[in-house]
Order: structure tokens, then sequence, then C-alpha cells
């Protein structure tokens, strides 16, 4: 059996301000670095040890991941980090008050470009597509590949192509891998993994700092997932799995 650790980025700035946040590169709060302890000691607690990370290229799942495994005595482990893993890119929203947003579109409006998986928020900017497009944090990537906005099919895109080539073969080498990421890259996986359908993950939250766990069989197929807390492990009912897929009427929600 496999083991793959998914974490959320402690509380961010913006997160505390109750702003969308996506490529902006918004650091920690203090309550942020207190969580990202509290996960590195929760999870050496519970006897979990890593051989290799990976995380995005914003400070706040690059710092919280440097204090985990600070609290693990792990920081000597390779570390790789890709702007696949980024957070979404949530366009003209990023840096906007989420309820002033809801008071001018709606909160329908609203739910549907957090929630559902195909609709992109509007465009940013040209100026500040501009700035992402000239940040050296993505220089390698080609300016034309720097999204303008996007939904969760398109995170999930371009995560799992990272998923593909750089998890994939740690897992297969039997590395114990975590994953230090972002709210809706790491739904997006969750969704890969689960083969939760497009429909299906507007109630799928990942709550900040809480360690996810994956086990998977030697296929990287799910066995189960929980949430490792002080006292152990929390089933959790809110990512939806389907058991059977194979027989798509034997399909079954559990957490
Ligand atoms: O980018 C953000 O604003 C958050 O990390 C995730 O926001 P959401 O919960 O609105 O998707």
């Amino acid at each position: 059996m496999k083991k793959l650790v998914f974490i959320r980025h402690g509380q961010s700035l913006y997160n505390l301000e109750n702003r969308f946040t996506g490529w902006v590169d918004i650091d920690l709060t203090d309550d942020g670095y207190k969580g990202a302890r509290e996960a590195g000691e929760i999870l050496a607690k519970h006897g979990f040890t890593f051989d290799v990370a990976h995380t995005s290229v914003l400070k706040r799942a690059i710092r919280t991941l440097w204090i985990l495994l600070h609290e693990m005595d792990l920081m000597w482990i390779p570390t790789q980090k890709s702007w696949r893993l980024n957070e979404r890119h949530y366009g003209a929203l990023q840096g906007m008050n989420k309820d002033e947003i809801i008071s001018q579109y709606g909160e329908e409006q609203v739910n549907e470009w957090r929630r559902s998986a195909s609709v992109r928020p509007p465009a940013i900017s040209q100026e500040k597509h501009a700035c992402d497009q000239s940040d050296r944090k993505y220089r390698g990537i080609g300016p034309e590949n720097i999204p303008l906005t996007e939904s969760l099919l398109d995170t999930e895109k371009r995560a799992l192509v990272y998923w593909q080539q750089q998890i994939v073969p740690d897992l297969i080498e039997n590395k114990h891998v975590i994953v230090s990421a972002h709210g809706n890259t790491l739904r997006a996986l969750v969704k890969y993994l689960d083969h939760i359908p497009d429909d299906g993950v507007a109630s799928l939250n990942i709550p900040n700092s809480i360690p996810l766990v994956y086990e998977l069989d030697h296929d990287l197929k799910p066995i189960r997932h929980y949430y490792l807390h002080p006292d152990g492990e929390v089933a959790d009912g809110t990512i939806p799995r389907y058991m059977d897929l194979d027989h798509p009427e034997n399909c079954d929600w559990i957490g």
C-alpha cells in the first residue's frame, strides 16, 4: 500500500480578509504559521515520514511545507516546485472581497464561479496579465501559457500533467510523498483520484492545514482517505467516492 499526503497551505492574509487569492502571491498569517506547525507535529506524532515533497511556486504553499518539514526534522528531503500546482487562476476576482463580489453579482453567480467545474470567472485585466507574464517565477512556461482566468477543469488539466510526470513516478518507486498546494489544485487532484464527476465537486472543500491522507493500491487507485487530526484519523464525508467504476449503477457516495 502506498501513502500520499495532501496539505492545503495554512491560513493566508487573503483567506483572513476573505479575498479571492488565486495566483496572487500572498503570505501566511500568524494562524497560518501555527496551522502548518501543528500539521507537522500531527504527522510526526502519527509516525508519518516523507522522501520527497512537491509544491507550487506560491509562498503560502512553500512556507507551509517548510514549516511542516521543519517540525518533522525533514528539511533535507528533495522538494520540487511547479506552477502547475498553483492555485486556480481566479481572473478578475483576484484580490476582491468575496462578500462584496456576492453583493455585486449575487450568490448564485459567485457560487458558480467558485464551485462549478467548467465555469471561468471573468478574465484578469491585460495590465495584470502582463505582470504575471513578466514574473520571473513563470519564466519557463512561455507567456502564452499564463492564464487570464481558469475553471476548475483548466486547473485539473495542468495539475494532472504534473501528477503524471512528477508525482506518479515517485509513488511507483514507493516513495512517501507530500504535496503542499491549494484549495482548488487539491480539489482537482481529489476529483481525479476519486473519479468524482464534474457535477459532484460543488460541495468539495479542502480545509487549510489539515493533512489529507490517501492510501493507494499498487495501481495508484485510492483504497481510502482520511483527515489526520491530533487524535488520529477522521473519515470525511465531504469527499465523495465512486467505489465501483466498472459498474456505475453500483456507485456509492461515501466518505
Ligand atoms: O484562491 C482563493 O481565493 C482560495 O484559495 C480558494 O478560494 P475558493 O474557496 O473561493 O475557491
